[in-house]
């Protein structure tokens, strides 16, 4: 393959500086750690790895996610197998008996720095129902927020083939946007995504930046992931793009580098970084502006669409003067003036039932009309987008 023809070389130096400089004041961090790094060649879960991993994580002022792989390796041992099963049943029973330990020795090492953890599995499903999406991006900001460290994997005990993430790399990518990082890490057992697979090509060299979408990457990645890994650095790549649909850049570095989280979070040169294209919010924006379908209505006073509009924030029960159509929370709902001009859009927290009953109402009284509250906001700011251009402008 191209031995010397590092995509790095097509950008400037000044480019991957202001890209490297701009991960310092990275908020909401993603880690993932792959098999290859966190088992020992399927001699089950590495637990002295763990260790400074974590001693980072504990150090470092962003809230960290992790998505951790490894349950499939540590079941294996568990049970004594020597080689990956291939029947999903069977790869499903190792990954629940090793998900046990994996969780077990996540949450030994951040208790010695007095850190909850929590396990959070996820399916492919619960990501792409827009009700269990919000749930789980929730969940999540609660964790997050409570300074309990979220240890992510896929649900391997329910997901079937169609429901399957398959990697975890995808997975950490839908994490990524998820809870909107400002930066995916992806830990493995290489410095980061060479111009060819370093363990077959002596002469493969480091790409220590690129654009996400640089389509002379894919030439680059072919080659097979390791004994346990999935996907290689195809799947790597795949996240990273993937990321980059919601503005989220990407760090390919290997997880036994000394310090590497620190580094990677104080701007150093280390890895691969694979930038995105967009700007964070702007990139997120035009998601629910383009790709959800619209089930309801919502008719706003003119106080409301005065805050929507001139100051940016969440809409209230309290301004919504008639809801119409049938829709479940999570689902994407116009927002119009008197007029019946349309404002905005965006995910409503509540059913069409709920809304009818809390319209015109202040947050305050939503646990006294339901007996529940999902969330202060009928829509949240995030997750609304302005949508006609001469409103904007009132
Ligand atoms: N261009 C490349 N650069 C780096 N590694 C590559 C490349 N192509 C293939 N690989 C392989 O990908 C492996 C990492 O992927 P994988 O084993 O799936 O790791 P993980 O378990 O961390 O997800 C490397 O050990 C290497 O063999
Ligand atoms: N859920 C599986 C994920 C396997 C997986 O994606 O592995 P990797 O490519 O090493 O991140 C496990 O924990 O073993």
């Amino acid at each position: 393959m191209r031995p010397d023809s590092s995509a790095s070389a097509r950008y400037s130096v000044e480019q991957s500086r202001e890209a490297r400089a701009g991960l310092v004041g990275a908020q909401r961090v993603v880690v993932k750690i792959g098999s290859a790094l966190l088992t020992r060649d399927g001699a089950g879960l590495d637990r002295e790895a763990l260790a400074p991993w974590v001693d980072q994580m504990n150090a470092l002022d962003p809230s960290v996610v992790v998505v951790s792989s490894g349950s499939v390796a540590e079941g294996m041992l568990r049970l004594g197998w020597k080689t990956r099963p291939q029947q999903l049943h069977e790869l499903q029973a190792a990954a629940a008996i090793g998900q046990m330990g994996l969780a077990q020795a996540w949450e030994t090492e951040f208790k010695r720095h007095n850190r909850l953890t929590a396990q959070v599995l996820l399916t492919h499903d619960d990501l792409s129902n827009r009700r269990r999406y919000l749930n789980a991006r929730t969940t999540l900001r609660t964790l997050t927020r409570l300074g309990v460290t979220p240890v992510i994997n896929e649900n391997d005990t329910t997901a079937t083939d169609e429901i399957r993430f398959g990697d975890n790399d995808r997975l950490a990518a839908l994490v990524a946007n998820l809870v909107e990082a400002d930066l995916l890490i992806i830990l493995t057992d290489q410095l980061g995504m060479f111009t060819d697979n370093p363990n077959t090509n002596p002469n493969a060299s480091l790409i220590s930046f690129a654009h996400a979408s640089d389509t002379g990457l894919d030439a680059m990645v072919t080659g097979p992931g390791g004994l346990l890994g999935r996907g290689g650095m195809q799947t790597k790549l795949a996240a990273a793009r993937l990321a980059a649909r919601s503005g989220t850049s990407t760090v390919i570095a290997s997880g036994r580098v000394d310090r590497v989280l620190e580094r990677v979070l104080a701007g150093e040169e280390i890895g691969s970084l694979l930038v995105s294209d967009k700007e964070r919010l702007l990139a997120r924006k035009q998601w629910l502006a383009g790709h959800l379908q619209t089930r309801g209505k919502l008719t706003l006073d003119a106080g409301a669409v005065r805050v929507l509009v001139e100051q940016g924030r969440s809409l209230l029960a309290v301004g919504v003067s008639k809801v119409q159509g049938t829709f479940d929370s999570g689902d994407m709902v116009l927002c119009c003036n008197e007029q019946g001009a349309e404002i905005a859009r965006g995910l409503i927290n509540y059913s069409s039932a709920e809304a009818t009953k809390i319209a015109g109402h202040s947050s305050a009284k939503i646990a006294e009309l339901l007996g529940y509250t999902y969330a202060p906001e009928l829509i949240h700011r995030d997750n609304l987008v302005l949508t006609d251009i001469s409103a904007q402008t009132l």
